[in-house]
């Protein structure tokens, strides 16, 4: 496989900002491939973005395209495209033409690059639209004309910028589908800066950004299974949180021992982390692995979640967590539960940063107080 994009160690910041927007972040997007950069608002998504597209210049670190560094190439002269939330389409000109015009500026003869803007309108499903203006469309086709003028570009990368996070829930779904559709026809290489769980799913690897850092670059199901860092837990959600300290691969609470999958491999104060839909709801008199009293039910899309207050010495004051439950249950608030966890292999321990940075006040930890992931 070859390498498309690579940036590497950037660093930014923006004119009169006080810190950093980017921190050395190091990101590699190979050829043919698709990458989402997930992260909450204001985590510097769009700026990594408008970096790699050389519309901000970085403090530092370089972006290179097929191995070439193109900090110094100014943004039309870089083989990148970039598609927007808005579409930003001409007005003035009607939609075959808006998707030909990247082949005229390339001085294209206006028959050829129609046929072949046809053949891209054909691809998301409008191509009997090509006469009809921009103000002629709806959201969802708007979007959908611009997505084929990204691809008629024919750029080695495209950036997405949210492209589908002003469409409805429909048209967003319509828009993941035609995604897939067109990777599978044209393998385009793209990155897409999204904060959507959902939308990163289309993606082959993610890059979780959190403020201004890299904090994980994995398959979404290693994001489930094995979050690096709390924050990323915390941003894929559905994690329970159990604080404690792990010791020679067990992880000690107030709540009990548990043993950590090989991989995890630490001493420290962490947290276990636990799915919610990995725990079960399971009777008193079976010794469940933990009690507690039931505070809240709620329904969640087409399961239930049971909120249940953590029983600690006989009082049910210790954190809530949250067990998923996919045939409904008869449980109520103020009824009492047993909560059972999954084996070592359903559990997961993340550095519990904040714990260890309090520690440093009152005593100095270890070289090796922090969770570190073999072969992860
Ligand atoms: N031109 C600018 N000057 C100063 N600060 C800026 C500028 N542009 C963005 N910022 C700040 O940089 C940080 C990152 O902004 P950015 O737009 O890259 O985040 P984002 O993750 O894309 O956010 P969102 O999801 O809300 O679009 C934010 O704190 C923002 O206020």
């Amino acid at each position: 496989m070859t390498l498309a994009l690579r940036l590497s160690a950037i660093t930014h910041r923006h004119p009169c900002a006080t810190g950093a927007t980017l921190t050395d972040v190091d990101l590699d997007v190979w050829a043919g491939q698709m990458v989402a950069v997930l992260g909450p608002s204001g985590s510097g998504k769009t700026t990594l973005l408008r970096v790699a597209a050389g519309l901000e210049s970085p403090e530092s670190g370089e972006v290179l395209l097929d191995g070439v560094d193109v900090s110094g190439v100014p943004p039309e002269r870089r083989d990148l495209t970039m598609m927007f939330q808005k579409p930003h389409l001409f007005p003035h000109l009607n939609v075959l033409d808006n998707v030909a015009f990247a082949d005229r500026l390339r001085s294209r003869d206006r028959t050829s690059s129609r046929v072949a803007a046809q053949r891209y309108l054909d691809l998301v499903h409008l191509g009997g639209l090509g006469r009809r203006r921009p103000r002629q469309l709806s959201g969802g086709q708007e979007q959908r004309v611009s997505l084929a003028r990204a691809l008629a570009a024919q750029r080695r990368v495209m950036l997405l910028d949210e492209p589908f996070s002003s469409l409805d829930t429909g048209l967003r779904a319509s828009m993941h589908r035609l995604m897939d559709e067109v990777r599978a026809t044209l393998q385009p290489t793209i990155v897409m800066v999204t904060h959507d769980l959902g939308e990163a799913e289309l993606a082959d690897r993610v890059a979780v950004l959190v403020e201004g850092r890299i904090e994980q670059v994995d398959v979404i199901e290693r994001l489930y299974a094995a979050p690096r860092t709390l924050a990323v837990a915390r941003l894929v959600g559905g994690f329970n949180e159990l604080p404690g300290r792990i010791e020679g691969g067990v992880h000690h609470s107030s709540f009990g021992s548990f043993p950590l999958p090989g991989e995890v491999e630490s001493t420290g104060p962490s947290i276990l982390v636990v799915r919610k839909e990995r725990l079960e709801l399971a009777p008193l008199g079976t010794s469940p692995t933990l009690t507690g009293l039931v505070v809240h039910v709620r329904q969640s899309g087409a399961h239930q979640d049971v909120v249940v207050a953590l029983e600690h010495q006989g009082v049910a004051a210790g954190p809530r967590i949250t067990v998923e439950v996919r045939l409904g249950s008869t449980l109520r608030p103020g009824d009492r539960t047993g909560v059972r966890l999954p084996g070592a292999h359903g559990l997961w321990a993340v550095a519990d940063t904040e714990s260890a940075g309090s520690a440093t006040a009152q005593e100095e930890p270890g070289p090796r107080d922090r969770v570190s992931l073999r072969g992860a």
